[in-house]
């Protein structure tokens, strides 16, 4: 099915957004109120299971299929001398990630999650976005499809990304979508020296003149800015929310794909939980601006859904001590005074 065909339904997708099972959130709450511990007492992980009760529109939610998706793409912008590792690298990457040999096919077999990867056209990369828009309407609607259609029916969607360039359009689009210019938003990605720094921040500046004003909704900023595998990123994001599959958000690619959608719709963080705040400078400025509180900091800066793999396991607690505790009735323990 053809979930966005065209950039009007895209949009309508993201402006009528539906909400979680409040029925669902009632109960868990009511049973959450009873378990054996003073109220509030587990703090975020209560949170977090009323979170997955409301999306997963059960009073006890369950973590049987977690669904990992990794994107990958190549970016125009890479020519600019912004990446510490050639674009090549890219699809090697993607043959690693076939051969279970990166961080996230050890990770996701550590948390239990299948993982599926998604390359997008790695032979042709996106425009320059300092000179050119990024992708034509039709790319970008095929790379918010993709991500779309890459959503299997799960209990929880890890998303994450590989692409050689991609903190440079993820920068851009922090800028464009909050404000600030390239020394506001660039970081090291891979490992930059200080003269590929001053490259990548001339690179956003010049990709803000060229298509600021251009700006004018989500798809546009997406189009212009982004990159496929930030494109597909956004859309999978949109499609698990008319689903109902809750989101694990990895590192500052993933959340800078959905930022200029949040700025049009900030109801759409409302079935996303950030996973983590990556060592990449402008993650917990993005965070903060998107009003998002990672569940970790672990100095992670890879990508490819590492910190959400590994939050799966807080999710995981989460679940456990609301599904398995007794209540204050069940164990005899006396109640509140
Ligand atoms: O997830 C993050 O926060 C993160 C921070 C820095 C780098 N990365 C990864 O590194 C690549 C982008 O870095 P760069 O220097 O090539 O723009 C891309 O493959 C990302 O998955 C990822
Ligand atoms: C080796 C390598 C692995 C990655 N995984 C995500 N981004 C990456 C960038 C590089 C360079």
């Amino acid at each position: 099915m053809t979930i966005f065909p065209d950039k009007a339904s895209f949009l309508a997708a993201l402006h009528n957004m539906p909400a979680p099972d409040g029925t669902a959130l009632a109960q868990a709450r009511e049973r959450q109120a009873q378990l054996t511990k003073p109220a509030g007492s587990l703090g975020r992980l209560e949170d977090i299971a009323l979170f997955m009760a409301g999306w997963q529109g059960q009073a006890i939610p369950t973590l049987d299929a977690v669904q990992a998706v990794v994107f990958a793409g190549n970016h125009g912008v890479a020519a600019q001398g912004v990446s510490a590792f050639p674009s090549e690298v890219t699809a090697q990457m993607v043959e690693n990630f076939r051969h279970g040999g990166a961080a996230i096919n050890a990770l996701s077999r550590a948390c239990g999650a299948s993982l599926s990867v998604v390359p997008l056209d790695l032979e042709q990369p996106t425009g320059d976005i300092t000179v050119q828009p990024a992708m034509s309407e039709a790319e970008c609607l095929a790379a918010l499809q993709a991500g779309a259609a890459s959503v299997l029916s799960a209990d929880l969607l890890l998303v994450g990304e590989m692409g050689i360039g991609n903190t440079t359009p993820a920068a851009a689009l922090c800028a464009q979508a909050f404000g600030g210019a390239g020394q506001d938003w660039v970081g090291r990605g891979t490992g930059i020296d200080d003269a590929g720094v001053a490259r990548k921040m001339a690179a956003v500046d010049a990709a803000l003149v060229r298509h600021g004003a251009d700006c004018v909704d989500p798809f546009e900023t997406l189009r212009r800015l982004g990159g496929r595998e930030i494109a597909a990123m956004a859309g999978a994001i949109l499609a698990a929310r008319w689903r109902r599959i809750p989101v694990l958000l990895d590192g500052f690619i993933c959340c800078a794909a959905i930022a200029p959608l949040v700025v049009a719709a900030p109801a759409l963080t409302d079935h996303c939980l950030s996973a983590h705040c990556s060592a990449e400078t402008a993650h917990g400025r993005l965070l903060a601006a998107m009003g998002l509180e990672p569940l970790l900091r672990l100095d992670l800066r890879l990508g490819e859904g590492s910190g959400a793999a590994l939050a799966v396991q807080i999710v995981r607690a989460a679940l456990a001590t609301h599904a398995e505790m007794a209540t204050f009735a069940e164990a005899q323990v006396a109640d509140p005074l």
